[in-house]
């Protein structure tokens, strides 16, 4: 079956300096991709190269069997929706206009949205739990809210694949794991999914796959309960770490750092 995303040698340059070097791999339809990595490791640069955001210097991405780089913007957006690290916006639409754009890329022309788009966006708002954020101006809401906002609108967006940079990095644990429970039952639908993030307790929780990386290789790819053991995140981070486990059963759910 045609991978959802297939990347192949894929090498980026900043300058002179090789930011990603020759990487590697196939993610079909219901598979999620964790990308862990210390900082400047190379995931957003990674995640913007299967964007089609940052053309890579040798390799390829494809996407649905197509070469991102021959797909016209609008067919990508109908491929790859993207839940991009949540920052400030300049403009104050309300979060409903926001959710609603995620519909742009279905709505031919210059046309309005549908009475469906509306239905789908409104869907989209309950699904994150921002339905009562719905008329207020984007720009008059918390950081965690903008995250759970941009993430509606991907879901909007109703794509096969769904790629998100740090979608949790400003939300209580409760919203990180109304998210991640999300994140499973997008990919149980058969949505592809590919995240960075700085939480390895993610990986175990999504039962993904994960691919660590540093210095722009991917120096693992596997389960998570396979490469995110204490030897190898301790060598990730560069730092002495504390196995959290919840029970015998469990195992292993995560890694804190450790300060003894
Ligand atoms: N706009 C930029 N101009 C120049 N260099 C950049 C730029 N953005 C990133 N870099 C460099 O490219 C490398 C990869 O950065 P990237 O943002 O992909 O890392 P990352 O793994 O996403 O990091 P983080 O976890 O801190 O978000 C780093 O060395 C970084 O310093």
């Amino acid at each position: 079956m045609t991978p959802a995303i297939a990347i192949e040698g894929l090498s980026f340059r900043r300058a002179e300096r090789l930011v990603l070097d020759a990487i590697s791999f196939a993610l079909a339809a219901g598979e999620t991709l964790v990308l862990l990595g210390p900082n400047g490791a190379g995931k957003s640069t990674l995640v913007h190269c299967l964007l089609g955001l940052a053309a890579p210097h040798a390799g390829s991405v494809r996407v649905l069997g197509d070469d991102l780089d021959r797909l016209p913007r609008r067919e990508v957006a109908r491929r790859i929706a993207y839940v991009p690290q949540a920052g400030h916006s300049a403009f104050a639409f309300t979060v409903e206009q926001m959710v609603l754009m995620g519909r742009s890329a279905h709505i031919e022309g210059a046309g309005s949205p549908s009475l469906r788009d509306r239905e789908i966006a409104r869907r989209a708002l309950t699904d994150t739990g921002v339905e009562h954020l719905a008329s207020k101006p984007f720009t008059e809401i918390s950081g965690g809210e903008r995250q759970l906002a941009l993430i509606a609108r991907a879901l909007a967006q109703d794509t096969p694949i769904i790629v998100m940079d740090e979608p949790t990095s400003s939300l209580d644990l409760g919203n990180q794991g109304r998210v991640l429970d999300l994140m499973r039952k997008l990919a149980a639908g058969g949505k592809s999914v590919v995240m960075t993030t700085h939480l390895p307790d993610q990986a175990f929780n999504l039962k993904a796959r994960v691919a660590l990386l540093r210095d722009g290789r991917m120096i693992a790819e596997g389960r998570a309960e396979a490469v995110c053991d204490l030897g190898s995140m301790s060598r990730l981070y560069g730092a002495p770490l504390l196995r959290l486990a919840d029970t015998e059963e469990r195992g292993v759910v995560g890694y804190v750092p450790d300060l003894s």
